[in-house]
């Protein structure tokens, strides 16, 4: 095998301390809180109403005519900040407004709260599928959540700080 490929598999693998992150069921919060040996912080970028672009259907199952309607949804972006002054994970979730009944309306009051203590907060794991990709920010994992009955999408990117945290 041309050597050319090897480095081409190479770069398309995560690295190896990143894969059971990647991988994890459960809280993220939880496990980066007992990396960090204190409570996680969250900054909010930005919390609110958006429009789904196609990309953001498609990821969240969407298929067929559904794909071409508009679809509102209320998004939060964060940084986690574990131990360090530098973010350790950028996140992204996507609630359409269909989701967002009942008690997961208190998901557009979370503010500083991380989603995990409301999300895993009876259960250990949550049903999910899970997707993996290389961003140009870092290592990102897709989970598309059914949270009793309700449809989350949570992109999660391990960023520079995260890799290089030595705790
Ligand atoms: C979904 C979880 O909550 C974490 C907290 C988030 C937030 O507060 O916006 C976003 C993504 C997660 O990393 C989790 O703990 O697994």
């Amino acid at each position: 095998m041309p050597t050319n490929s090897i480095a081409s598999i190479a770069t398309s693998l995560p690295p190896i301390e990143l894969v059971s992150w990647l991988n994890a069921e459960g809280s993220l919060t939880a496990m980066l809180e007992e990396k960090a040996g204190q409570p996680l912080r969250v900054e909010r970028t930005f919390e609110g109403y958006r429009l789904l672009t196609l990309q953001q259907k498609q990821q969240l199952g969407l298929q067929g005519s559904a794909l071409n309607r508009p679809l509102l949804a209320w998004i939060r972006e964060v940084q986690l900040y574990g131990n360090d002054e530098r973010p350790w994970v950028g996140a992204q979730s996507i609630f359409p407004l269909s989701s967002l009944k009942g008690n997961a309306r208190r998901l557009q009051q979370l503010k500083g709260t991380p989603i995990g203590y409301v999300l895993f907060k009876r259960r250990r794991t949550v049903p999910n599928q899970r997707f993996v990709r290389q961003t140009s920010e870092g290592w990102q994992r897709q989970t598309r959540y059914d949270w009793y009955g309700r449809l989350l999408l949570i992109s999660e990117t391990f960023l520079p700080a995260f890799l290089s945290s030595d705790t």
